[in-house]
């Protein structure tokens, strides 16, 4: 395996994450803490705290041999990206920062592609303008939405992209100022593929999130319903925690390249549905084919999932499907968390959470939870 500058001299590798408070963020700092790394990672200024999910990695600033370090910062500012870099000169950078939401890419696509386009090249320009070329590599968060509506099936490396939302448009520029980057000037520059990846740390108005959270409040009749877009869609979920080995193991090759992250596995939003509710023991029945069909609790009739059109896109992504045969075989990679338990475990901390809800409900706390 590859060993680099600070390696050789025996200090920790260090690796700079954007993104780092969102849930790929959480888990690769904790990978690259238990890996021996210095970890730096840039926040949003925001009102709230918004570090939710690395607070258990906080080290006080007073503390002597830190590893674990958060510094403000924005995808649309080059300057504090430069100013960033050129202090912690990062052996490996992973560009995970991003607005990710596909939906909210149609209300906001000149936001999304200021960030998630210019983002990714600012970090590569300003890897470039600091003269790190050769020290620094460089990771790029690419993602299944490139194939948008689908050329070939399953999808690998190699399937044409059709991008379907300014998310996806802006995920493509992305993509290929990476790969440009890497075959102008050098530089060791990948991008991995990711297909859906999910676990309880999953943002809340995700779909698999949005179920296991919504199902749990059901369950403890804290929620009558929970409305959905399209049930027939279909995705390739994997677990988070499986994904961030993988994008580590890129950036530790001898040579850059692009690689598919998935399970080979799919499954229809309906199915998760179904799979959420079985983890509770409860049965629910989706009657009719269509888009206005209902699922019904049989136990009492009442209807427990229902099709708001609000939540169906401009242009959907119909169904993906990855073939992770490039990874498996040159990085010796594999997942290790089939479907069931990743819909286990989220249902699971769902219903803590749920239960601490209903304990304030109970005590007399009104926590107007929203339930988007
Ligand atoms: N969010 C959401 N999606 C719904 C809903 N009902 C049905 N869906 C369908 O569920 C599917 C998955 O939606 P999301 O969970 O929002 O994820 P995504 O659009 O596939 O995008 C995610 O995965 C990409 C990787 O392929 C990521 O690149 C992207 O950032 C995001 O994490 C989509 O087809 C969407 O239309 C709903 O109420 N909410």
């Amino acid at each position: 395996m590859h060993k680099n500058e600070s390696e050789r001299a025996g200090a920790p590798k260090k690796a700079l994450i954007t993104g780092i408070t969102g849930q790929d963020g959480a888990y690769l700092a904790e990978f690259l803490l238990a890996k021996g790394y210095e970890v730096h990672g840039i926040k949003r200024r925001a009102s709230l705290f918004n570090t939710d999910r690395v607070d258990h990695l906080y080290q006080d600033p007073h503390e002597q041999g830190r590893r674990f370090f958060l510094h403000y910062g924005d995808l649309a500012d080059a300057s504090n990206l430069i100013r960033i870099i050129q202090q912690v000169q990062p052996d490996e950078i992973y560009n995970l920062a991003a607005q990710s939401h596909v939906q909210v890419s149609f209300e906001t696509p000149e936001y999304t592609a200021n960030v998630d386009a210019l983002g990714a090249l600012r970090m590569l320009e300003a890897i470039r303008i600091l003269g790190l070329e050769k020290k620094t590599r460089f990771y790029q968060a690419s993602t299944s939405e490139l194939y948008g509506l689908v050329q070939e099936v399953p999808q690998t490396e190699k399937t044409p992209f059709y991008p379907r939302s300014p998310y996806a448009c802006a995920k493509l520029y992305a993509y290929w100022i990476t790969v440009n980057y890497r075959e102008a000037y050098g530089m060791y520059a990948c991008n991995g593929i990711l297909f859906n990846h999910e676990s309880p740390l999953r943002g809340e108005t995700f779909v698999t999130r949005k179920i296991t959270r919504a199902m749990a409040r059901i369950y403890l009749g804290l929620q009558d319903c929970l409305y959905l877009g399209n049930l027939n869609a279909l995705r390739d979920w994997g677990h988070a925690k499986d994904y961030v080995e993988m994008q580590w193991l890129m950036l530790q090759q001898e040579t850059p390249d692009d690689y598919v992250i998935a399970t080979g596995e799919q499954h229809s939003v309906r199915d998760f549905v179904q799979a959420a509710a079985r983890e509770l023991g409860m049965t629910i029945e989706f009657s009719g084919e269509g888009v206005d069909e209902k699922g019904v609790n049989p136990a009492n009739g009442k209807t427990i999932v229902a099709v708001d059109s609000r939540y169906f896109r401009p242009t959907e992504v119909e169904t993906l499907l990855g073939d992770p045969s490039k990874g498996k075989e040159k990085l010796g990679w594999k997942p290790k968390i089939s479907f069931r338990e990743l819909v286990a475990e989220m249902v699971r901390a769902d219903l803590e959470e749920a239960k601490k809800e209903e304990l304030c409900v109970r005590a007399g706390f009104c926590v107007n939870t929203p339930q988007e």
